[in-house]
């Protein structure tokens, strides 16, 4: 990781963001959020399906356009003549992995740098110095001993650390993870999140979406909940279940009385 220019500035900053209309849903899917997270933080982004936890995630990268508001990333906005320097700063964990499943495991974390390649290094092959980080992220990962197997050849946790290798090689400074844990068991479940946290330990930013409140309690620092695309709760993780509870029970109360 490349030491940070300014770390006094938010790693993410969101202000008052509202994205396009949606006639489906009649209002936009993101709806005036407001949110700072600090260097350093580890964030649960939580909330009921459609809240917009996942359209917040792309925002985040330039992946759907804003229409009202602005994103900074440390200190950068997101806009399309800077989306390279923000997405430097950024690693962004998929939902599932995706993995090419015909490559072994190096060759899967050494995707994560193709975009660094200069022409002559892509007629050559990754450069020994990117070959040597990829093993050193898969030992981290606990997968020495999986280096030169083939991905499809991996469980469904393996195959999340892998990603999670290939995100990092690319040395960013915030690490985004849209539902890392759907489809795994519990061991793979831990896994994945015991490196969340380890790489968290060593000073990487991580917000990752979650549905599994207790899961979050365990590993999180701070909660923001999202409902209707606006931040309904965004403190600590002690209470929210009780969040959830009253959540729920508002939206209850909403389509009864629309109905
Ligand atoms: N590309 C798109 N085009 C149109 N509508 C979209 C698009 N992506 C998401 N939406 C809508 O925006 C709303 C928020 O979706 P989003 O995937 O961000 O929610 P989420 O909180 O991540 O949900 P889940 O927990 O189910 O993954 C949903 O109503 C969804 O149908």
């Amino acid at each position: 990781m490349e030491p940070l220019s300014d770390r006094n500035l938010p790693a993410i900053a969101c202000h008052n963001i509202r994205t396009e209309y949606q006639s489906t849903l009649q209002r936009p899917i993101l709806n005036g959020i407001d949110v700072q997270i600090n260097h350093g933080e580890f964030v649960a982004l939580l909330g009921m399906n459609g809240a917009g936890k996942s359209t917040l995630l792309r925002s985040l990268v330039g992946l759907v356009p804003i229409q009202q508001g602005e994103i900074q990333i440390c200190g950068t906005s997101v806009e399309q003549r800077h989306i390279g320097e923000v997405r430097k700063n950024i690693g962004f964990l998929f939902q599932g992995g995706a993995l090419v499943d015909q490559l072994s495991c190096l060759d899967n974390v050494l995707c994560g740098c193709l975009g660094e390649l200069t022409t002559w290094q892509s007629l050559w092959g990754f450069p020994k110095s990117d070959r040597r980080v990829a093993m050193q992220l898969l030992q981290k990962m606990g997968l020495q001993e999986q280096i030169y197997q083939k991905a499809r050849q991996l469980s469904g946790g393996q195959r999340q650390r892998v990603a999670i290798a290939r995100t990092l090689i690319q040395s960013p400074h915030i690490l985004l993870a849209d539902e890392p844990t759907t489809g795994l068991d519990i061991s793979g479940i831990n896994q994945v999140m015991d490196s969340l946290a380890e790489m968290h330990s060593r000073g990487l930013t991580v917000v990752v979406v979650l549905h599994d409140l207790a899961l979050a309690t365990q590993y999180a620092q701070r909660a923001i909940i999202l409902d209707a695309g606006k931040v309904w709760y965004d403190g600590d993780c002690q209470n929210i279940e009780r969040q959830f509870a009253r959540l729920q029970s508002l939206s209850q109360f909403q389509s009864a009385n629309a109905a």
